[in-house]
């Protein structure tokens, strides 16, 4: 992924706290961990060693294998928000974005057309949306 802000303070900084430096993001808290990873799979994807890597294997038992797991995963966060909590959340949630990127890596689809996508409705009310809808 590309062109999204980098070094931005995490949302829920308390407001006395000190500000961090604007270039020391602290880690996980910096889009270039999504970056290294969409990268990651794009190279497991080329090199195709279903023996040795994960990712690999996902893409040989191809789209529908994979979009199932994305299915899993989402449920299995969902499932963790009612039945366990934030830690188990924490979890679910980096295996569902870890097989999101993987699903949109086999359609070609690149990450920041998501991105774009979120970027066209910032400010648009999702109750606004929804009554301009026609269906
Ligand atoms: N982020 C991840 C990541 N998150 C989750 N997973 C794997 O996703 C799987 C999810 O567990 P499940 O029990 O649902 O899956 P499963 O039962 O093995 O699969 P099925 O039988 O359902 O097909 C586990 O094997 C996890 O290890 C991941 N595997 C890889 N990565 C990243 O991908 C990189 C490359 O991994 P390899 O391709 O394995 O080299 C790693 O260095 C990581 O950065």
């Amino acid at each position: 992924m590309a062109d999204r802000p980098k070094n931005t303070q995490a949302p829920d900084a308390s407001p006395g706290a000190p500000q961090a430096r604007q270039d020391t993001p602290a880690p996980g808290r910096d889009w270039q961990v999504l970056d290294a990873l969409v990268a990651t799979i794009a190279e497991r994807r080329a090199a195709g060693d279903d023996q040795t890597s994960y990712t690999a294997r996902l893409f040989a038992k191809g789209r529908a294998k994979i979009a199932q797991k994305v299915g899993e995963e989402g449920l299995e966060t969902a499932l963790a928000a009612v039945g366990e909590g934030p830690d188990a959340v924490v979890s679910e949630s980096a295996d569902l974005l870890f097989h999101w990127l993987v699903l949109l890596a086999e359609m070609d689809v690149d990450p920041a057309r998501v991105l774009d996508r979120l970027a066209e409705r910032q400010g648009l009310s999702g109750l606004a949306e929804k009554a301009a809808r026609s269906d």
